[in-house]
């Protein structure tokens, strides 16, 4: 498989981005000047120790949050100084989200839980055509009770790609998965960044899962310490961990 290439214009900059959470009298440093630019299409794994400030970025990028201080580009929007609604109106539009728990709505089907999203999207995919991406065409009528906990990802997986967003941001999105249904999930997405194109950030404390990346970034401490670009990223499904 070839890595990425990477164009010269980032969909991410970031420069000097700092956070700092106040609890009570603690000050907790959670983002301590963070420089980074991520490019369109490539699929990017951030590893880090617990508490190392992977989420906190994440969720910056993804305008859940706003910084203390610094610089935070989504091409031409500036994320740390959009209003409420404009960091809406940016998720809605622009961003896919994973998280560890899939948060599927248990009283709707696979394919209903995929249609929720794609009735407010600008830009939608089929969505029969999503969970054929994730490999669960089969399964499209079936609620979440009847499904896996690898299946319920890839229907979360289905509903985050199918607004075809341009960034997909993922946490931890195999944190609740044994191994052999991780894989199937990760291959879930590497197939949704290589055949939509859209970038991908994929959190995980796992470093073989690193394996499949076309770019390796470590944060610790707040801070980015290691970076590592793959000549060619590893498939998935010959991943072991
Ligand atoms: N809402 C919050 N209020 C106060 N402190 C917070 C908040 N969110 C995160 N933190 C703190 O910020 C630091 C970074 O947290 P973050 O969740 O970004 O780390 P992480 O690398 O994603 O950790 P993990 O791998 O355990 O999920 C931690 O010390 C955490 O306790």
């Amino acid at each position: 498989m070839k890595a990425a290439s990477l164009p010269e214009t980032p969909v991410f900059h970031t420069t000097g981005l700092t956070k700092t959470y106040h609890q009570g009298e603690v000050e907790v440093h959670a983002l301590r000047g963070v420089d980074l630019d991520l490019y369109p299409g490539e699929l990017v794994v951030m590893l880090g120790a617990s508490g190392s400030g992977k989420s906190t970025l994440l969720n910056i990028l993804g305008g859940l949050d706003v910084p203390t201080s610094g610089e935070v580009r989504y091409l031409d929007t500036d994320l740390a100084r959009a209003t409420d609604k404009q960091l809406t109106r940016y998720r809605r539009d622009y961003v896919g989200f994973v998280f560890q728990f899939y948060n599927l709505i248990p009283s709707l089907t696979a394919r209903e839980n995929v249609v929720a999203v794609t009735e407010i999207a600008r830009n939608p995919m089929e969505p029969d055509a999503a969970l054929e991406l994730v490999g669960l065409a089969n399964r499209a009528d079936h609620f979440p009770a009847q499904l896996s906990g690898g299946e319920q990802q890839r229907v979360a997986i289905a509903r985050a790609i199918a607004k075809q967003p341009n960034v997909l941001l993922c946490d931890e999105p195999t944190g609740a998965l044994d191994s052999a249904t991780g894989i199937l999930v990760l291959a879930a997405l590497e197939k949704a960044n290589r055949e939509t194109g859209t970038t991908t950030v994929i959190i995980t404390h796992n470093a073989s899962i690193a394996q499949m990346a076309d770019r390796v970034i470590t944060l610790s401490d707040g801070q980015i310490s290691g970076e590592h670009r793959n000549p060619t990223r590893q498939d998935p499904r010959t991943l072991s961990w």
